[in-house]
């Protein structure tokens, strides 16, 4: 429950928050609340202490340094390292005081806590679903009560309203499932486009066959995924079993519809592909609008190249994410208040290219009897498979070299496809908040 604003000025005045890990989503955190009249003090590595001098907020050498005094602490550390942090810093915690972690997979998070916390102390978890560059507003934010009174849990929610964004109650293990469904798969579909451009050995925006709204929107947010840091995604797809699951049936799709495309097995492909539809379309109501439109996308273009009417494109990417969701009986409409821009973005398009009149039938037809994208198409396969092993090795050092050849690959891009790509998820957001009548968010 967030607190009457007297109560929360009382918490302000007397409870202190500390953050352990000021990277991007750290920095975030305590400078929103410090913003907010919190009294706020963070450490990230000891080696980093002199970068963070100008900070509003007091920062510290270490970890041990923030628990003793902090009665709230929040872990913002990369997935991989939760435990070595948790396991170093947690004796120092104060008696009494709520832990709380922000990495984007709780199982081993909370097992972290569990293991090396002392048992009189509270645990409340949360997921601030978007990354740091998006305004807060209207964001869904998850809140894990996992092991903690009322009271602990109240704080931590009054803290996190500064935000403005949408809570969302979960189990650690509800979220686990629901993020694997909508990030996991999301970012493969993204990581694996980005490799199969990279092993083509083309950049997108310089060949006319990807031109129009639909291409833009893969372009940017697989450069955008590219341009983060790859601990982010290697670490919610490998701490995630459920992940391996999802990552693996999206391999098999592609795998499957393109097998049946160059075998020219029309009927059998269009059988299965509209039976996905059915089951993850089927239900939506008759009037539903559309969050996506080509001409809508088309406007955030990094090619220099002018547009010359529609080029044939299977979409494997795009009907495999179906087939895959119908396989793992999953509706993605049923997780949208937990989902990510980037996923609801992924939806937008999907739901285009499906719920559009003729649209899903001359995709369909292009990809059995056009041969210009096999080549990419193929590539595309063997990407999504790729990543569909690295995942399940859960090889943190195997996934950052293939995470990293690409982004260097595409690094003369980035720049310029971040910016691009904050324009267009700014109007997209937009108008989901429109459509939802929450508020509107902005970039920041
Ligand atoms: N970026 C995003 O879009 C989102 C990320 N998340 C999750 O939030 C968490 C943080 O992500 P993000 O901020 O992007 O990542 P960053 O890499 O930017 O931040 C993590 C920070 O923690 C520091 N750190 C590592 N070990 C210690 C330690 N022992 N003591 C103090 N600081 C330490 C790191 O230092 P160093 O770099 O030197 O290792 C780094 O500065 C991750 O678990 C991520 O999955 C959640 C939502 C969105
Ligand atoms: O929107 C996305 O999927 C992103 O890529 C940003 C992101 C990354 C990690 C998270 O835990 C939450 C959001």
């Amino acid at each position: 429950m967030i607190l009457a604003d007297s109560e929360i000025a009382t918490l302000k005045a007397t409870k202190t928050i500390g953050i352990i890990g000021l990277g991007d989503m750290g920095l975030l955190y305590a400078r929103r609340f410090s913003q907010a009249g919190w009294n706020v003090c963070g450490c990230d590595r000891e080696e980093n202490y002199e970068k963070f001098s100008a900070e509003p907020f007091e920062v510290l050498k270490n970890g041990h340094l923030v628990s003793r005094k902090s009665d709230l602490v929040i872990y913002s550390v990369e997935a991989e390292n939760i435990a070595k942090v948790v396991k170093m810093y947690a004796p120092s915690t104060k008696l009494g005081a709520v832990v709380g972690g922000q990495t984007s997979c709780k199982q081993a998070e909370i097992r972290a806590f569990e293991e090396y916390l002392p048992e009189d102390l509270d645990i409340v978890s949360m997921h601030s679903l978007h990354g740091p560059n998006v305004d807060t507003t209207g964001q869904p934010l998850v809140l894990i009560k996992h092991r903690a009174s009322d009271a602990s849990f109240n704080l931590v929610e009054s803290l996190l309203s500064c935000l403005n964004s949408k809570h969302v109650y979960l189990s650690f293990q509800e979220h686990d499932r629901i993020t694997a469904d909508t990030q996991a798969v999301t970012h493969a579909a993204f990581l694996s486009m980005g490799v199969a451009w990279h092993n083509n050995n083309q950049y997108p925006w310089e060949t006319p066959k990807w031109l129009g709204g639909i291409e833009n929107a893969k372009i940017n947010i697989s450069l955008r995924i590219y341009s983060n840091k790859y601990h982010v995604y290697a670490g919610l797809a490998i701490t995630n079993p459920s992940a391996h699951e999802q990552i693996l049936q999206y391999a098999n799709s592609c795998t499957e519809l393109f097998s049946l495309m160059i075998q020219n097995k029309g009927d059998e492909l269009r059988r299965r592909v509209f039976a996905a539809k059915q089951a993850v379309f089927g239900k939506l109501p008759k009037d539903h609008t559309l969050l996506l439109d080509d001409n809508l996308l088309q406007q955030y273009s990094l090619s220099k190249i002018p547009p010359e009417g529609k080029q044939p494109n299977s979409h494997l990417s795009l009907l495999a994410i179906v087939d895959s969701w119908s396989c793992l009986g999953i509706v993605p409409y049923d997780h949208i208040i937990c989902s990510t821009p980037l996923f609801r973005i992924f939806l937008g398009v999907t739901e285009y290219l499906f719920c559009t009149p003729g649209l899903l039938e001359e995709c369909l037809e292009d990809g059995l009897s056009k041969t210009s994208f096999r080549q990419d198409d193929l590539n595309f396969v063997i990407a999504a498979r790729e990543w569909s092993s690295i995942v399940s090795f859960g090889d943190y050092g195997l996934y950052k070299d293939r995470f990293v050849k690409t982004q260097n690959f595409f690094m003369p891009m980035i720049g310029e496809a971040n910016k691009t790509g904050n324009e267009m998820i700014k109007t997209i957001l937009q108008r989901v908040a429109e459509r939802e009548g929450g508020p509107v968010a902005g970039q920041e």
